[in-house]
């Protein structure tokens, strides 16, 4: 594996979460593989999970991380191609990757999107361009359209708690923010679990349709109750509109998911990447509650990253 940035095949993604099942089990298992190798882990916007997952990961297999915060402790950068560079940016990026890329055996990198511009957004522009620039492999650590390693960590927890049930119904519901939020967790989880062969159903109110380059093969049903009736998995997500790049155009708090909402899914596990809004986007009830498996997501975000790592590694 070279780089780590999308869902790529039902076999490559077996075998990653068969790797981090591995690791899970024994977490030093290839402490001897990573000696003497360093992974630069960028970050452009906050993080908690991806951040101390990935470091964690990395001295798992004996690697050294280093965590540059961009946005905070680096030079303002600059994107494009061409720029007179006589306003608030003060590095090209074409020079910061090179720099980062001769420093580094692996790169990961954060870089939300805009949800301004949405054809750089779609294009992963930013990402793109440390890719182009580094010359080293990329670990996607959640860019302006995709999140991998959150979707490796969401298909392990699945796994884990499958019940050995063939086809277990898996819904992608909508959840109320106040704030403009990227699609990258949305688009990745449905692009993980159709790839992965799960049947998936997506629910939000009218206008929030996600790029169809991601959720191909999924059943959209506007009635969320009707969409959760014998759900096995119900993950929650926020997003901003994709049709209406970037616009906030309901904050419905009947959508919020509830007791309530899971009468006719009793058995179902819930699910959520964090930072959730708590009684916003979900509530005390399913968080607190037995359903909820958002802090073994949280954990599965090590052994992801730790195979991911070990791959790209050889
Ligand atoms: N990395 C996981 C989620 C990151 C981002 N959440 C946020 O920006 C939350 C911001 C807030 O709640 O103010 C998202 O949903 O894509
Ligand atoms: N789920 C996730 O990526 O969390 P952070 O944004 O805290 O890294």
């Amino acid at each position: 594996m070279k780089h780590f940035i999308r869902f790529e095949s039902k076999e490559l993604g077996q075998e990653l979460i068969d790797l981090a099942r591995a690791y899970k089990a024994t977490p030093r298992l290839d402490l001897a593989k990573g000696q003497g190798k360093r992974v630069g882990c960028i970050f452009l916007n906050p993080s908690l999970r991806t951040r101390v997952s990935t470091q964690i990961a990395a001295q798992n297999l004996g690697m050294e991380p280093i965590v540059l915060n961009m946005d905070k402790e680096g030079w303002a950068l600059e994107m494009k191609e061409g720029a007179i560079m006589n306003k608030g940016t003060v590095e090209h990026i074409k020079d910061a990757a090179g720099v980062l890329g001769s420093y580094f055996d692996i790169l990961a990198i954060r870089a939300f999107p805009s949800l301004t511009n949405r054809d750089e957004d779609v294009n992963d522009f930013i990402f793109g361009q440390f890719v182009k620039y580094c010359g080293k492999p990329v670990v996607s650590l959640e860019s302006a359209i995709r999140h991998p390693l959150q979707s490796l960590a969401d298909q392990i927890t699945m796994k884990e708690y499958s019940d050995g049930k063939k086809k277990p119904k898996v819904v992608l519901t909508w959840g109320p923010h106040i704030k403009a939020i990227p699609h990258a967790v949305a688009n990745s989880f449905s692009e993980w679990t159709l790839g992965m062969g799960y049947d998936l159903t997506i629910t939000h109110p009218e206008g929030y349709e996600l790029d169809e380059v991601f959720t191909k093969g999924a059943t959209l049903e506007y009635n969320q109750s009707k969409a959760l009736e014998d759900a096995d998995f119900v993950y929650v997500k926020n997003w901003s509109s994709f049709n209406d790049y970037g616009k906030i155009l309901s904050t419905d708090p009947s959508w919020m998911l509830t007791e309530k909402h899971l009468k006719k899914a009793k058995n179902a596990k819930v699910m959520h990447c964090l930072p959730v809004r708590r009684n916003l986007e979900l509530s005390d009830e399913i968080l607190d509650g037995s359903r909820s498996l958002v802090q073994k997501q949280a954990e599965n975000r090590i052994y992801a990253a730790q195979a991911v790592l070990s791959s790209i590694l050889g």
